[in-house]
C-alpha cells in the first residue's frame, strides 16, 4: 500500500498569520499521526514564511514512530536563523530528505531538478545526508528523460512532481500527464529507485494516480489535505486519504 505522509506546512501559514503561536504545525502532526497517517512532511524555505526552524525540531520530537520526510533545496545558502537544509538535516536526522530545487520568489514548488545541470553537484550531497542515516529522493518532473540518472548519483527514490498531472486532471484531461507520470515512475522503478508522489494531489485526483502506479512507495499531501480538514476536520480527511489509498 502506498503510504501516506502528511505536510504540515499550511497550519504553519495560518499560525503564522497573526504571529502567535496558534494552530501549531505539531498538534496538527500529532492529530494526523493519531488518524493513522505513516509520516509527517515539512518544507522549511529560508524565508520560513510558514515552518519554522523550531518547527522542525519540535515536530521531530512529536513523531511516535512514523517517518519525518524533511524537504528543501540544499544549494540554498543559510539566511538568519535559517542554518541551510543540510545542517537541518544534521540536527534533527530525518528519515527522509526530499530534496527541491525551489527559488526563494516561488510561491510553491513548481519543478523538479535538472540531472543534466545538477548531477555533479548533487551527488556529494546526496552521500552526505546519506552518510546522516537519510533516505534520499529528488524532486522530479514527470517526463524527465534520463530519470534513471538519479540512481547514478546515489539518490534513494524520486519523488515526482504532480502538479502538472493534477491541473489536466481538474480540467478533465489528465491521460497525457498521467502518462507522463506511469512512464516516469517505471523508468525510476526499472533502475532500482523507489518511487514518490507529490504536490496537489487531493481527494479527487489521488486514486487515479495510485491506481495507475500501484508501486508507488509514498504520496505527500498537504495543500489540499488541510483545505479539506477545514471542512471534514483533520482526523476524518485523513481517514479519507487513506481509504482512497487502500483501495476502498
Ligand atoms: C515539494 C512540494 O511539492 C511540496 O512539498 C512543497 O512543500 C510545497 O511547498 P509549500 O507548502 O510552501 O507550497
Ligand atoms: N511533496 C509534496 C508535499 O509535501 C505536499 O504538497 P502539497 O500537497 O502541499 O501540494
Amino acid at each position: 500500500m502506498t503510504l501516506l505522509s502528511v505536510n504540515v506546512n499550511k497550519v504553519a501559514v495560518l499560525r503564522n498569520s497573526r504571529g502567535g503561536f496558534d494552530p501549531d504545525p505539531v498538534h496538527a502532526a500529532q492529530v494526523a499521526i493519531a488518524s493513522g497517517c505513516h509520516g509527517i512532511t515539512v518544507h522549511p524555505r529560508p524565508d520560513q514564511r510558514h515552518i519554522r526552524v523550531e518547527d522542525v525540531a519540535r515536530i521531530g520530537a512529536v513523531l511516535d514512530g512514523v517517518e519525518y520526510n524533511l524537504e528543501g533545496n540544499p544549494f540554498a545558502p543559510a539566511r538568519g536563523s535559517y542554518p541551510g537544509f543540510v545542517e537541518l538535516v544534521r540536527s534533527v536526522r530525518p528519515a527522509q530528505a526530499t530534496l527541491v530545487p525551489d527559488g526563494d520568489g516561488q510561491i510553491t514548488s513548481d519543478h523538479g531538478f535538472d540531472l543534466h545541470r545538477d548531477a555533479d553537484r548533487l551527488r556529494p550531497l546526496i552521500a552526505e545526508l546519506k552518510a546522516l542515516g537519510c533516505r534520499v529522493s529528488l524532486f522530479m518532473d514527470a517526463g524527465t528523460a534520463g530519470i534513471e540518472r538519479a540512481a547514478d548519483i546515489g539518490a534513494d527514490r524520486i519523488e515526482l512532481y504532480t502538479g502538472p498531472f493534477a491541473q489536466a486532471f481538474a480540467a478533465g484531461d489528465a491521460a497525457r500527464e498521467l502518462a507522463a507520470c506511469v512512464a516516469s515512475a517505471g523508468q525510476a522503478r526499472a533502475a532500482g529507485l523507489g518511487v514518490n508522489a507529490g504536490h496537489d494531489l487531493n481527494q479527487h485526483n489521488l486514486g487515479a494516480l495510485v491506481r495507475a502506479i500501484p508501486f508507488l512507495d509514498e504520496v505527500s499531501i498537504g495543500h489540499a489535505l488541510f483545505g479539506e480538514a477545514l471542512y471534514e476536520g483533520l482526523a476524518a480527511t485523513v481517514g479519507n486519504y487513506l481509504a482512497i489509498l487502500k483501495g476502498d
